[in-house]
């Protein structure tokens, strides 16, 4: 269980996120929903550690992860998917997953210099690492240079890393911008997939509200950095505040 409470952040005089206190339980896709500049990707910011809190607690299965850098937060279980930023241009689309898989496992076990030991753990990391591309259906691309790679097929490798890190919670943060009208579904089927295991949380911000509408289990609403709305889908939509904020796209998707 992911927990926050009272988490705030103030820029200068500005409150970005205003106490929000909020669980999130395995098994639960929580889409984070609210109009532009209303603290969704600030609040992502804080639960993973890529800004500091002002106030206020995070806290994964009971373990207090509040003063922990972005690292120990991630190995505890905290996964978040990056635009295109953790990806190695330069190198293969198996060796950006294998170094993934790598970062994972590292500090597991210290082989020191038993060379078969390393040659039989390349080798895990290898098969391990297909088996991911395997999952997001890449694997035919597994000798590509990632920077020659077409976006959406970089934005599915993206959540290969993340796969990679094998998360309990993992964290979108508009999964689907920028991609084409026939990359979107690919990453929307692997988040319908990655829903079908009941132990992971996924917590998704989105704007497209016929996608929150179809993959949410619950919909929290953020407004001025504060929560305003908490429930299951069809009720939460229905609410005026996000009816003025959607009114458009909840329009185009009706
Ligand atoms: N590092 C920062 N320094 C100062 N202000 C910031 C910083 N990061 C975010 N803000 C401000 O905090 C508020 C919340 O921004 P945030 O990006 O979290 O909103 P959002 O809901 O994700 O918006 P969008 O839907 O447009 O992505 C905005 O007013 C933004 O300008």
């Amino acid at each position: 269980m992911l927990q926050t409470q009272d988490l705030t952040v103030r820029f200068g005089g500005h409150v970005a996120v205003n106490a929000v206190s909020c669980s999130f339980a395995p098994g639960t896709l929580t889409a984070i929903v609210g109009p532009n500049g209303a603290g969704k990707t600030t609040f992502f910011n804080l639960v993973s550690g890529q800004i500091p809190a002002s106030s206020g607690t995070v806290h994964l299965n009971g373990v207090d992860l509040s003063q922990a850098p972005v690292s120990a937060r991630t190995r505890a279980g905290l996964g978040r998917a990056f635009q295109l930023t953790n990806l190695f241009p330069h190198l293969s689309v198996l060796e950006n997953v294998r170094l993934a898989v790598q970062a994972m496992r590292s500090g597991a076990h210290w082989h020191g210099l038993n060379l078969w030991s390393i040659w039989s753990d390349h080798r895990a990391l290898t098969e391990r690492a297909l088996e991911i591309l395997h999952t997001v259906a890449m694997q035919h691309q597994q000798a590509v240079q990632v920077a020659s790679l077409p976006h959406g097929d970089q934005r599915k490798l993206e959540v290969a890393l993340l796969m990679a890190l094998e998360p309990q919670v993992f964290m979108f943060d508009e999964p689907t911008a920028g991609m084409s009208h026939d990359e979107a579904p690919v990453i929307l089927n692997l988040i319908r997939e990655l829903k079908k295991d009941k132990r992971k949380t996924i917590l998704l911000v989105e704007h497209k509200m016929d996608v929150v509408r179809e993959l949410a289990d619950r919909i929290i609403v953020l407004h001025n950095g504060t929560l305003v709305a908490d429930g299951d889908p069809a009720t939460v939509i229905a609410l005026p505040v996000v009816q003025e904020a959607y009114l458009g796209v909840a329009k185009e998707a009706a």
